[in-house]
Parts: structure tokens; C-alpha cells; sequence
């Protein structure tokens, strides 16, 4: 019987364990440039069978948080292959998360202090986090958006590939890309933040297309077995919705079923919340999704999110039901995570005062379970 920690293939990318390091914003990279505690912080989780970076945004415009760390200059770049060099050294495996935040961002994170770019010019209605002139961070409202031309969305697909190029240069094994969370992906997907009328608004077909053309130009730039993505059906994140997510989703499964992924990884429910959450009067069923896909060809590691625990996380493995399962907070606390579940060990707490922002505290200060002893 194939467990948790077991090894396999996922694509082109070999995992030691089928336990993955959630993407989890940390915002601690000034100047979107990642420095050497990020590289400490990375390198203690490197028993992970893969981590996920933090969302790392393709461009300036896809930036919507305060520092965190990019993939647009050439600094942030040579940041990252020294935090790809040192999981390495310690046998990890190491993607990133190619980002782009939409709507949700503000002004003041924007080239120009320009709107924020969506689908449609529909706020979300969610927060973000600046850093002021003074040095504070904080949250604050998202800015209103204004909608993309149809002209700009070649752009914005080519940026996904070039980012995806650049992240093989900092040496990842692969790439994440985005499509969750009410991001920019997402908005396009989702009727709650997409009433276009063109080419990339109104059916399925068309609301999937913006994911689609980045799914293929990134898969043509680096190979499918090297690309995966990650997608919330049924998340609240940045005041996202959708009127029928089990259509957009099982047109999303077969399609992505024919292009040989690496990965899918599934936020089940609202992202760190309910996992039952479901859009008003909707009922998406995540089991359907999966059969969707893989009765249309689908071969990519399925990788499952959302609060999962030792034996929840076992079980889904041992099951079936999932071949991989992420883990965002308790790989904060712990960065020995698979050793701790592998061996039933306590576990830390994680300390959500430090999630975001900050130093070493709370971010490379945990201990391991050597360190303890
Ligand atoms: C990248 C994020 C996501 O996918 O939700 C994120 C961003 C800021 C805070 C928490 C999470």
C-alpha cells in the first residue's frame, strides 16, 4: 500500500516523500529580492518531497504585497538560485510559484502608482499589505482595478513564460503557476470577477482560455513535466465567487488532462478556512473533479490542501484519494515536518503573529526535533 512517505514521480520531477511545502507569502524579501534568510528558511524545510515557494510575481504589475520576492529582475533571480543551490545540497526539490495578483493589489505596489489590472473593473473587495514610506507595514484595501484590452492579454501570457524561463535559470526543478485564490487566473475564471463580453469572457470555454494559453506557453517553455498549477474551485480568497464552479472546473479538468502536467494541486474548500465552504446556492463535488480529470487522460500527481493532519493526510494518501498533500502552517512551525509526522513526534505551534513581515523570528527560529533533543 503506497503511503505518505513514499516516493515518486511527479512529470519530470522525482519526490523523495509525497508531502509538499504549502506556497506561503512570508513577506520578507525587500526590494522583491530574495536575501540570505530566506535562503536559511527554504534550506531547513529541504526534507519536504517538494516545496512550493511563496507566490513570486512575474512582473512589477503582478505584484500585489509588500516583499515579497520576484522573478522580473536579474538580482531576484541570482537571490534564488542561491535558495535552489542550498535545498539542493540537502537532496530537496524546489518549484515556485509564479504569481500574478490581478485585482488584488494597490496603487502604491503598481509601476507608476497605476490601477491594478482584472478581467473587469470589479474591486475585490479584500485587503493587501504595504509597507509605508515610513517604514510600517500594514493592511489595507485593495485599490479598484481597471480591465485588461483584450490587446495586453498576449502580454501578460508572455510574461508567465518568461518568468517560467527565469525560474529554471535560478535552478527550480519546476514551476507552480497560480490559477487559485482569487488572483489574476482565478478572476478570469470566475463569473464574480469576469463579465467580459470578448474572447476571454461569458462561457467556460472563455473563461478558461486566459489559464489555458499560460498553462501552454510555460509548459512550451520549460515542458509540461515541469509545470504545475494550482487552483481553488470553490475558495472565498480576495472576495472571489462563482455562480456554477463544477462547470468551470470540469471543462479546467479535461482540458488540462491532455497537456502531461507534473501537478494539481487542490485547495479544498475556502484557503486555510472551511473546508466545506461552497459558493451561495452552489455544490461543487471535489471527488467528480478528479474522476473528470483522470477519466480524460490525466496523469499529474494529484496534490490535495487544506488543514490537513497526520492521519488525515495518511489517509488520503493510503486511500487514493490523493497522491501528494501540502502542508502551508505546519511546515512554518516545523521544518522537519516529515520526520515529525513519519515518526508520530510533537509537533510546534505555529505563531501567526510572525506569519507575515518581520525577521528570523518566527520565520528560521523554530526548532528542530534534534535541536530539542
Ligand atoms: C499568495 C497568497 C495566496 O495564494 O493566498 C497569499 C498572499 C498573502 C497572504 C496570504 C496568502
Amino acid at each position: 500500500m503506497t503511503t505518505l512517505f513514499d516516493p515518486m514521480k511527479i512529470g519530470d520531477i522525482d519526490v523523495a516523500n509525497r508531502l509538499a511545502m504549502a506556497p506561503l507569502t512570508r513577506n520578507r524579501s525587500p526590494k522583491a529580492v530574495p536575501n540570505d534568510l530566506n535562503v536559511t528558511y527554504y534550506e531547513q524545510r529541504a526534507t519536504a518531497g517538494l516545496i512550493i515557494t511563496e507566490g513570486t510575481p512575474i512582473t512589477h504589475q503582478g505584484q500585489g504585497y509588500a516583499d515579497v520576492p520576484g522573478l522580473y529582475l536579474q538580482q531576484a533571480i541570482d537571490g534564488w538560485k542561491k535558495v535552489t543551490d542550498a535545498v539542493h545540497a540537502k537532496g530537496g526539490k524546489i518549484v515556485t510559484q509564479l504569481w500574478h495578483v490581478g485585482r488584488v493589489s494597490h496603487v502604491s505596489l503598481q509601476p507608476n502608482g497605476a490601477a491594478p489590472v482584472a478581467p473587469s473593473a470589479i474591486p475585490a473587495g479584500g485587503k493587501t499589505y504595504i509597507i509605508n514610506p515610513d517604514g510600517t507595514g500594514e493592511f489595507v484595501e485593495t485599490s479598484a482595478p481597471r480591465a485588461l484590452e483584450a490587446s495586453e492579454i498576449p502580454g501578460i501570457v508572455d510574461d508567465f513564460r518568461k518568468a517560467a524561463r527565469a525560474a529554471m535559470d535560478a535552478g527550480f526543478d519546476g514551476v507552480e503557476i497560480h490559477a487559485a485564490n482569487g488572483y489574476l487566473i482565478d478572476q478570469f475564471l470566475k463569473t464574480g470577477a469576469n463579465q467580459r463580453t470578448d474572447d476571454y469572457g461569458g462561457s467556460v470555454e472563455n473563461r478558461a482560455r486566459f489559464l489555458l494559453e499560460v498553462v501552454d506557453a510555460v509548459s512550451g517553455e520549460i515542458g509540461a513535466g515541469r509545470t504545475g498549477i494550482r487552483l481553488s474551485p470553490t475558495t472565498p480568497a480576495n472576495g472571489i465567487s462563482d455562480d456554477d464552479p463544477q462547470a468551470i472546473f470540469d471543462y479546467v479538468a479535461a482540458q488540462l488532462a491532455t497537456r502531461d502536467l507534473s501537478f494539481i494541486h487542490v485547495i479544498e474548500g475556502a484557503t486555510g478556512g472551511d473546508r466545506s465552504f461552497q459558493y451561495e446556492g452552489t455544490s461543487f463535488d471535489y471527488d467528480a473533479f478528479k474522476a473528470t480529470y483522470r477519466n480524460a487522460g490525466g496523469k499529474a500527481g494529484w496534490m490535495v490542501n487544506n488543514g490537513y493532519d497526520r492521519d488525515t493526510a495518511m489517509q488520503a494518501v493510503e486511500s487514493g484519494r490523493a497522491d501528494m498533500v501540502s502542508f502551508g502552517r505546519l511546515f512554518i512551525a516545523n521544518p522537519d515536518l516529515v520526520e515529525r509526522l513519519e515518526t508520530g513526534a510533537a509537533l510546534n505551534d505555529p505563531d501567526g503573529s510572525t506569519f507575515y513581515g518581520g525577521g528570523a523570528k518566527g520565520y528560521t527560529d523554530y526548532p528542530a526535533l534534534d535541536a530539542a533533543a
